[in-house]
């Protein structure tokens, strides 16, 4: 069971653990008070978090999905395709989706779970959260998701933002009276500016398994990923830190609760196949996202689990 943990932010309640003295100093100077807006984005309710330093993110209620992060008005990170559905019940292709409780076809459930097709409550900016002032988005089962999968359950998506780091943790809590398990993932979508030059550093010593092979076990790579055609990799007990360069700029990718990291680019044929996602437009983004597919969390009744991913300049 993953400790909680905090980044920083100070909050006698709430603090379990901090987790790098330079995350610390990082968010406690971005520890000013963050503002909220709502507003529509092409039919969907959303909400703006903005920081004092300038930075944006954007968050639809549909998913409990990142859409959007400016660390400066003109410098988006994420990648959102112009091509995503707008329709309730489908999942937005791109951004940061929230895989729950099923990551891919790993069980009876749709595949990645249906938390991303869902409407998600937004539940204001809180200061009692696991890593301070963030934006909470909740779902609670209801009569719906017990007729697709029947357990009690809480879901929270806590979004926190600093002057050059978004921190995305997602929350899940056993209101059921017997244990359950679940796998997910943030499905993050990382905006590049030239996919030919990205390296992905960190993963070098691990092995994989190579989805896009049916799943044959592959040996570490001993070299950073690079991006030469479709590529779909599940990286067991991943380490914590990873870094995406793209030309002269670096961003780093923390995990913490997540036991392992998922690596995909659909290459240019399957991208040009998808409804929601154009021909070239895979040149636009990699999705590294922090996932735990490998061994299932079971969770016992009453207890709670906390993946968190964070992105920093
Ligand atoms: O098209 P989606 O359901 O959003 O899935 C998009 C991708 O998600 C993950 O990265 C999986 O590893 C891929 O196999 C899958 O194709």
């Amino acid at each position: 069971m993953p400790a909680f943990f905090v980044w920083g932010v100070p909050n006698a309640r709430t603090r379990r653990r901090d987790v790098g003295h330079d995350a610390a100093q990082s968010l406690r100077r971005s520890a000013m008070p963050l503002s909220i807006e709502p507003f529509e984005q092409r039919g969907r309710s959303c909400v703006r978090l903005r920081h004092s330093s300038g930075a944006t993110t954007d968050v639809s209620l549909h998913g409990a999905n990142v859409l959007s992060w400016k660390p400066s008005p003109a410098r988006e990170r994420l990648y959102l395709s112009p091509n995503a559905s707008l329709t309730p019940g489908t999942a937005i292709r791109g951004g940061i989706p929230v895989i729950f409780p099923q990551f891919g076809a790993r069980g009876a459930l749709v595949k990645h779970g249906f938390a991303r097709l869902l409407e998600w409550h937004f539940a204001g900016l809180q200061d009692a959260t696991p890593f301070g002032e963030s934006a909470v988005f909740e779902l609670d089962d209801d009569e719906h998701t017990r007729s697709l999968w029947p357990v009690r359950f809480g879901a929270r998506l806590h979004v926190a933002l600093g002057a050059d780091a978004l921190q995305v943790g997602l929350e899940v809590l056993n209101r059921d009276d017997a244990p359950f398990a679940f796998t997910a993932a943030l499905h993050t979508y990382l905006r590049v500016a030239k996919l030919a030059a990205v390296e992905l550093d960190g993963l070098e010593s691990t092995p994989y398994e190579d989805s896009a092979r049916n799943g044959a076990a592959m040996p570490a790579s001993n070299a950073p990923i690079r991006f030469e055609g479709e590529l779909d990799r599940i990286y067991a007990a991943a380490p914590r830190s990873l870094r995406l360069r793209d030309g002269d700029s670096t961003l780093h990718i923390e995990s913490e609760g997540f036991r392992d990291a998922v690596v995909w680019n659909p290459g240019a044929t399957l991208a040009a196949s998808m409804g929601d996602l154009g021909a070239g437009e895979h040149l636009r983004f990699v999705c590294v996202e922090a996932a735990t597919v490998v061994e299932p969390v079971t969770l016992a009744p009453g207890e709670r689990w906390l993946g968190v991913q964070r992105l920093r300049e």
